[in-house]
């Protein structure tokens, strides 16, 4: 898993075309975020989905690179002032305290845009049939935009003042961070050929991992290690978010993610996915993740 997310790294480096003129701020805001770090779990699943189904790696390298631009996005805008206001991120200032609001703000709007750009190169450059990467582009912009991530993260901005019942931090939980994770499995599903049935059954696996993964977080920001995350947990900061723990106590949260994990798996369990190894890897190294 290391190597692929150095893999990604390295082409994340080099994903501005070099003759492109652009603004030496906003070119350096970009990469700035980009290059800051991260698991590179998105990209990782549109990998092992793809080769889950004997899908070529380069092939799903511009699918994986869209996703990781777009997640890039979501945090430049998630930490701006009138959002998260976070000081830092993957260890370092966040974007807006290095380049200003009005620069982080363009380099996210710059990121999502070229997040479309790079779907395409995979047609351009790899020959991936342009149906698929019709599909690919409708499932990004319907899973990041309004009725995705976007409208997780506004439910959740709505939700700031108190959060009263469990289903609506799960309503939450499950656009603005499952969705991200449902579109990188289902593209990857696509670049390899899945089946319906098998894009469903990937679907289902996204959903729970997706859950799990966000629980995980939320529990990563009461009880983790500020140096390991490399951004700030409550212990520091002024307002207390409503996270899951607050409503289920940390045991059972705990809990939570490991049944999340374990029915995840099942998912593929139960779909008849040529080789699946890679992807159970990554659902059980989530669980225990410790950033
Ligand atoms: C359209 C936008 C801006 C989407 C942001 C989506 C998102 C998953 C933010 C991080 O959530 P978080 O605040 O729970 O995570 P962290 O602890 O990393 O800040
Ligand atoms: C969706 C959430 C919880 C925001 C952080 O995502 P990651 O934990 O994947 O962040 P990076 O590793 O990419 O920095």
């Amino acid at each position: 898993m290391e190597s692929t997310a150095a893999e990604v790294s390295g082409e994340l480096s080099r994903i501005i075309p070099g003759h492109w003129e652009v603004p030496k701020a906003l070119r350096a805001s970009m990469y700035y975020s980009l290059m800051a770090g991260g698991k590179r779990l998105r990209p990782l699943l549109v990998i092992a989905a793809a080769e889950a189904f004997g899908g070529s790696r380069p092939a799903a390298m511009p699918i994986a690179c869209a996703v990781e631009i777009v997640h890039t996005y979501s945090l430049i805008h998630d930490d701006l002032p009138a959002m998260d206001d976070d000081d830092y991120r993957r260890g370092k200032p966040t974007n807006h305290k290095v380049y200003g609001e009005a620069t982080a703000i363009l380099a996210g709007d710059a990121l999502l845009t070229h997040a479309f750009y790079s779907i395409v190169q995979a047609g351009r450059r790899h020959g991936v049939p342009a149906e698929r990467l019709l599909s690919i582009v409708e499932d990004l912009a319907e899973m990041a935009g309004a009725r995705g991530m976007v409208g997780g993260q506004a439910a959740d901005m709505a939700g700031e003042q108190g959060i009263t019942q469990l289903q609506e931090l799960k309503f939450i939980h499950l656009h603005k961070t499952g969705d991200l994770i449902i579109f990188s499995l289902l593209a990857g599903g696509r670049i390899g050929g899945a089946s319906v049935e098998q894009l469903e059954g990937l679907r289902r696996f996204g959903r729970d991992l997706g859950l799990a993964f966000q629980i995980q977080d939320d529990i990563l920001d009461l009880v983790g290690d500020e140096a390991k995350l490399g951004k700030a947990t409550q212990s520091d900061v002024q307002q207390q978010k409503v996270t899951y723990p607050y409503f289920v106590g940390m045991d059972a949260s705990l809990r939570e993610v490991e049944r999340l994990t374990q029915s995840a798996k099942q998912a593929l369990v139960d779909t008849a996915i040529p080789d699946p190894a890679r992807l159970m890897e990554i659902a059980d190294y989530l669980m225990k993740r410790d950033h």
